[in-house]
């Protein structure tokens, strides 16, 4: 394999500010509070719900409750269509029926992690309605799953992989891509 160098697209500032947008954008879609809550998918979407948890109190002095569900996909590389996405753990201490959830997580790309997710939320309860959030969209959805709320829509193609960071997990705040050329 003959990597290439990566390449910055968001940096700490400019996912502040997405972060600070996508709230706003829940709450105008969703006309305040009411009724809604959070889940974020790990590893990394839980600490960007907790943000937009943290910018929604800022907004609307309401903390909305926040939960994780934490989901792998076993695949061989990131191009096989042979992915098994496994739920290993819920946590959502709280009902969600009758409630608006938004799903968080860092990057869409097949979809396939997100429809584990909607699995697992239809399971754990009967929310009013699901709406998804993610900080990078980069495309090749193999699922008819789209985000409600996006931070940035990266045109990739699929030997490209995108790899985000958040102090949180990684010690750092960024988002690069990288060519993983053959
Ligand atoms: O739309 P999909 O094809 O399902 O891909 C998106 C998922 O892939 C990444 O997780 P990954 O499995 O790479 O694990 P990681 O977040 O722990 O690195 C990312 O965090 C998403 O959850
Ligand atoms: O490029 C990708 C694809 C899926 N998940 C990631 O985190 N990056």
């Amino acid at each position: 394999m003959n990597l290439t160098d990566k390449a910055q697209l968001m940096n700490e500032e400019t996912i502040r500010r997405a972060i600070t947008r996508i709230a706003h954008e829940i709450l105008e879609k969703n006309q305040g509070v009411k009724d809604l809550v959070l889940v974020g998918i790990r590893r990394r979407g839980v600490p960007l719900a907790l943000r937009l948890q943290q910018k929604i109190q800022e907004i609307e002095g309401v903390q909305v409750p926040l939960g994780a569900l934490d989901i792998t996909l076993y695949r061989d590389d990131l191009t096989t269509l042979d992915v098994q996405p496994v739920i290993h753990k819920t946590e959502v201490p709280f009902s969600l029926t009758k409630k608006t959830v938004v799903l968080v997580d860092d990057v869409l790309y097949t979809g396939r992690t997100v429809r584990a997710a909607l699995d697992a939320l239809i399971d754990i309860g009967r929310p009013q309605a699901i709406q998804l959030a993610v900080l990078i969209d980069r495309g090749h959805r193999e699922l008819p799953i789209r985000a409600d709320f996006v931070g940035k829509n990266v045109p990739t193609s699929k030997r490209e992989v995108i790899s985000v960071c958040v102090a949180e997990v990684d010690g750092e705040e960024g988002v690069s891509i990288q060519d993983m050329a053959e």
